[in-house]
């Protein structure tokens, strides 16, 4: 977990960074739109590994898949920290249990 968040604050700080040199700079000067595209091409790929290719392929997609969620999270403001309370929140709930526990949120 000390890695996403080291990975968190690199984003954050690279940002402000030219993007000549930097592609998460580069990728923000594109757009949220771009940010989210991007993750899902990444997720594709993802599936695809996850399918059809080695669990090397599998790894690398799946880095990717992360990095690029980390940015969309960072270009909307919203911490690691606030994903991860969510997943704890979840802890100990059935499927069934969170599922009816977001409904009621609707
Ligand atoms: N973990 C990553 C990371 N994973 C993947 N990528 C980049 O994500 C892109 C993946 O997209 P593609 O495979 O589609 O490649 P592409 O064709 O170059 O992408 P596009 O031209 O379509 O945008 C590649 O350019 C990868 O280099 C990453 N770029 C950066 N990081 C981390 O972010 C830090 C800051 O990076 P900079 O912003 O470049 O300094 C780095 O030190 C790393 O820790």
């Amino acid at each position: 977990m000390e890695t996403l968040h080291r990975l968190e604050e690199t984003i954050a700080a690279r940002r402000a960074a030219s993007p000549d040199e930097s592609y998460v700079a580069k990728l923000n000067a594109k757009g949220l739109p771009k940010i989210a595209q991007k993750l899902g091409e990444e997720a594709t790929e993802t599936v695809i590994a996850g399918v059809a290719g080695s669990n090397e392929e599998l790894v690398g997609e799946s880095a990717d898949l992360i990095f690029h969620l980390l940015v969309l999270l960072s270009a909307r403001g919203v911490s690691l920290d606030h994903v991860l309370a969510e997943l704890e929140r979840r802890e100990g709930l059935s499927g069934i249990e969170e599922k009816a526990s977001r409904s009621a949120k609707e």
